[in-house]
């Protein structure tokens, strides 16, 4: 089912939602999506996000702060294709991914700001579902967010 533009639920819930003005990528195979959030903080270190990704994901979009970093890549076409398998709506990731072609072939959402081959480290250091502040907007986990190529949208708190 096509879901709502974000333009549309603006218009309609402007008024209980944020939007984000920070700018991402669109990069998976579904340009609109949207569901309840899930987030991992972490630093240019990924196995926590994908131990996260490999259990089920019903429909829940995962938050992913990587505090900006362009240095390293959080999320590849395995870990995106693991979050297809668990059923997972999208990833935004406020940082790089890489394998931009094979994610723009897959059943998912994808945002980031941007792409870097290298490799993140795997300590899996960092936290899952505190709240995450990306452009100054809270992503609280429970909360909605609705992703299209206009932008993003978030459930105040
Ligand atoms: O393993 C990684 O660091 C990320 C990656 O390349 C992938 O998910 O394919």
């Amino acid at each position: 089912m096509a879901q709502i533009s974000t333009a549309d639920l603006y218009d309609e819930r402007g008024h209980e939602l944020h939007s984000v003005s920070l700018q991402f990528l669109n990069l998976g195979g579904m340009s609109g999506f949207s569901g309840p959030i899930r987030t991992v903080r972490c630093f240019q270190d990924n196995a926590l996000l994908k131990s996260l990704l490999s259990s089920p994901g019903d429909g829940a979009v995962l938050v992913i702060d990587g505090g900006g970093s362009l240095e390293t890549a959080l999320v590849g076409d395995i870990i995106a294709a693991l979050a297809v398998d668990n059923g997972w709506a999208g990833l935004l990731v406020h940082g790089a991914v890489r394998d931009r072609i094979a994610l723009g072939t897959l059943p998912i959402g994808v945002k980031a700001l941007g792409s870097n081959p290298a490799k993140s480290t795997k300590t899996g250091a960092g936290e899952v579902d505190v709240p995450v502040e990306i452009g100054g907007v809270t992503f609280a986990p429970g909360a909605t967010v609705w992703c299209d190529d206009d932008g993003i949208l978030v459930e105040g708190a």
